[in-house]
């Protein structure tokens, strides 16, 4: 996987949550059940006065939407409906109580809630869209336009404080929400950093001997499940000492580097190449039998061959030996390594640069070997 696609994005920080953090839906829920007794308070208060025959009944409405909402996300689930239908509700009751000088004007205070509110449960774009329409239309009602579609009740000095007043805290709503992402952002990255440099080696970006045993771990538990069988291919490099003996541990080093790609290359998607140690590696092949694992090594070991490292002027090659091992029935995951170990120690034996393929007879090894040329 390359650098971009394991790091988080920006625009992927919502799919996100770090340990700590609200969650969107519970903040929701929260202001939801603050929100429903204010409103039906409200409600009884604007029905008691009598003046005014809709706002009694559409602030009963809101709450019932409302509570509705959060009801139908318990039950249901659909977070982006929750969402988007808690943000459009608020947002329809805030412009009422704007412009219908709900409580004498007064209502028209509860607008500070609104930004951080935004910003904190959508996407950083929509907060900055809500309120500066928001300021917008508050600019709006404040005008000579406001004033012969809607009077508003509020002096001239209340209009202004409350313009500055709402774009001081949006403005700083922005910055910290801002804050808050990059922050986020940051520690997102760095666990998968950390994720990344714990399951793999450093040297060659392979998953590292750690996480190939819980991968192992993971297809035995598949074959537990559904009885079919997976392959394991332990390469050694032949006479790797010399390498590094001969040209310095810098060559050794790409030379490990070449043999990692190789493996690569020459493996599927879904098999596992990692580094299992010095010169040594381990390939998982999930449902895999032993034929077919026979003939992935073969691949493997001619693919190896076939490529070369250059180094210092020189151009270098090597040669693995190959052990492959299939689970069987019954056996354990570090009986199936051991059976792979002894094989490899055969194909050393038996000259280097070959396959050795373990057949257990009889609580024995046998095995059958090749270059498969
Ligand atoms: N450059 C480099 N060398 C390493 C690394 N890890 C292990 N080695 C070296 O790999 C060599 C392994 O040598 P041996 O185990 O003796 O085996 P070999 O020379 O490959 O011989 P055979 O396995 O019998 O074919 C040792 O000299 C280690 O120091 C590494 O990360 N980089």
């Amino acid at each position: 996987m390359n650098e971009t696609a394991r790091r988080p994005q920006p625009a992927t920080l919502s799919r996100f949550r770090i340990r700590g953090e609200l969650p969107v839906p519970t903040l929701i829920n929260g202001l939801t059940l603050t929100a429903v007794p204010l409103l039906l308070f409200f409600a009884l208060r604007a029905a008691r006065a009598g003046a005014d025959p809709i706002t009694a009944p559409l602030l009963l409405a809101f709450a019932v939407v409302l509570a509705l909402n959060s009801l139908v996300y318990l039950l249901l689930g659909y977070p982006t409906l929750h969402r988007r239908t808690f943000i459009t509700l608020i947002t329809g009751l805030f412009v009422y109580l704007a412009v219908q000088a709900v409580e004498d004007g007064s209502a028209i205070i509860w607008l500070f809630a609104y930004p951080p509110v935004i910003f904190y449960i959508s996407e950083a774009r929509t907060g900055i869209t809500a309120c500066a329409g928001g300021l917008a239309g508050l600019i709006l009602l404040f005008s000579p336009v406001g004033d012969l579609l809607f009077q508003p009740p509020h002096s001239a000095s209340f209009r202004l404080s409350m313009v500055l007043a709402l774009a001081f805290e949006m403005a700083t709503c922005y910055v910290l929400d801002q804050s808050r992402r990059r922050s986020k952002l940051s520690l997102l990255r760095l666990a998968a950093d950390l994720d990344h440099a714990a399951k793999h080696d450093s040297l060659t970006q392979l998953a590292n001997r750690r996480e190939a045993l819980a991968q192992l771990d993971g297809e035995y538990q598949r074959f537990l499940r559904n009885r079919r069988p997976f392959s394991v291919l332990l390469i050694d490099i032949d006479l790797f000492k010399a390498i590094n003996d001969r040209y310095g541990h810098h060559a050794g080093d790409q030379v490990i580097r070449q043999v990692a790609r190789t493996l690569q290359q020459a493996c599927r998607k879904v098999d596992t190449p990692a580094r299992w140690g010095g010169e040594e590696y381990l390939v998982l092949l999930p449902e895999t039998n032993a034929g077919e694992a026979w003939q992935t090594g073969n691949r493997v070991r001619a693919a190896i061959e076939a490529a070369t490292v250059e180094e210092g002027g020189q151009v270098l090659r090597v040669t693995v030996s190959i052990g492959v091992a299939t689970l069987l029935e019954g056996e354990s995951v570090d009986r199936l390594l051991q059976r792979a170990d002894e094989a490899l120690y055969l194909a050393k034996h038996a000259g280097r640069n070959q396959v050795h393929e373990s057949t257990p007879v009889a609580n024995d090894v046998t095995s059958r070997s090749g270059t498969g040329d």
